[in-house]
């Protein structure tokens, strides 16, 4: 069991690193909790396997800490620090039975075999892989080799945590839901501390409690996925999650309202504030598809914006509309009337978001 703490952690695969580009992981400062069933979701490239990597000690950081329950293990080899790592391809041996593939890390330390016996029993009995026990792990379907994997994992009493490498990119679609409501029965069960690293937000938010969205190196946010579809700390929360993700446009910094061209939105005072407190002419303002109110017919508290087309999409409908130059997107219901040619649409304050920087700006609380 294990709270893995990273401490002002950061990587660099150059050797004279000059620029935080030059960096695939950027002053981390971050938690795992113990017992928490995580998500690292986040693009290709934005240093979610080099994360990985540092934590199961297979690569070593250039600079800050790991620490397991608040001991630094930076200098401990992989097989020291007791985490169990599940790569995106099944690590199987193909020539062993899937028992003896099972009792592999138990036979390494030299556990006794029947207690190797009944463990391999009960760990097969959770992955329903009993019935396979005698098979050549080699004729093994991936799904049927990727639960093997992660059964070595699980075997050990010993493990602290297990590192989820996008364990789910060669299984087969309909049998993806399977293994994913399996890894989470598996945490209840088992009260590790797991991290679930993916670039896919539908697997992150249905496996995990908490979301590490990570951007160029940074997490971002970390978050429920409520959290980051409500409240994006940052513009990429906002179009990385949901589909489509976040409209943005920039406006002008007001003397009491933000500007957009021959438009003015009014925000609330503390938030512009806020802005003019740091010296911001310009602003991102952000806002979900989702959360746009398109009205039904003329309304004086609505912006009057061009109608470009519509989408349906079965249960709703995409409209897409030009505000002060901007495409924009809106979400209708399906029973929604849809506008032509000219739609009037609303902001409403509670869902508009300001960022500067690309970072939210919120009002500081009392
Ligand atoms: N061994 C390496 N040598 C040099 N650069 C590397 C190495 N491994 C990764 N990088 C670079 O570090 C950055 C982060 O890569 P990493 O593989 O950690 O990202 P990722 O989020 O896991 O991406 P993916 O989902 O594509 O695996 C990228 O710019 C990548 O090109």
């Amino acid at each position: 069991m294990a709270e893995i703490t990273l401490n002002a952690l950061a990587h660099t695969y150059s050797d004279a690193p000059s620029k935080p580009e030059d960096y695939a992981i950027r002053q981390m400062q971050h938690v795992w909790h113990q017992g928490g069933a995580y998500a690292l979701l986040g693009p290709s490239g934005c240093g979610k396997s080099t994360l990985l990597n540092i934590i199961s000690g297979l690569l070593e950081p250039s600079d800050g800490e790991v620490l397991f329950d608040g001991k630094r293990v930076n200098e401990l080899k992989p097989e020291e620090r007791n985490i169990a790592q599940v790569f995106q391809f099944p690590v199987v041996y193909d020539t062993m039975s899937v028992y003896d593939n099972l009792a592999f890390p138990l036979r390494n330390i030299g556990v006794p075999e029947h207690k190797i016996r009944s463990k391999v029993l009960e760990v097969a009995e959770i992955l329903e892989l009993s019935d396979q026990l005698k098979r050549k792990a080699k004729g093994l379907s991936a799904d049927q080799k990727q639960k093997v994997s992660m059964g070595r994992g699980l075997v050990r009493d010993d493990v602290s945590a297990i590192l989820f490498d996008e364990p789910l990119t060669v299984i087969d679609p309909q049998l993806k839901w399977k293994l994913r409501r399996k890894l989470k029965q598996i945490h209840e069960q088992f009260n590790i501390t797991m991290v679930y690293v993916t670039h896919d937000q539908l697997e992150a938010s249905t496996f995990a409690d908490k979301i590490a969205v990570m951007y160029q190196g940074q997490i971002v946010q970390f978050g429920t996925p409520r959290e980051l579809f409500e409240h994006p700390a940052h513009t990429f929360v906002g179009y990385f999650i949901g589909s489509p993700g976040m409209n943005f446009l920039e406006a002008e910094v007001g003397e009491d309202a933000l500007i957009f061209g021959e438009h003015t939105l009014n925000i609330d005072p503390k938030l512009l504030a806020a802005l003019k407190a740091q010296n911001a002419t310009s602003a991102t303002v952000g806002i979900r598809p989702e959360f746009v109110h398109v009205w039904d017919g003329q309304n004086v508290d609505a912006f009057k914006v061009d109608v470009d087309f519509v989408e349906d999409l079965g249960t709703y409908k995409i409209l897409t509309f030009t505000f002060a130059g901007v495409s924009m997107k809106a979400r209708l219901s399906e029973d929604q009337k849809v506008p032509e040619g000219k739609a009037f649409v609303s902001f409403p304050e509670q869902w508009t978001k300001i960022y500067l920087n690309d970072y939210l700006v919120e009002v500081p609380h009392d």
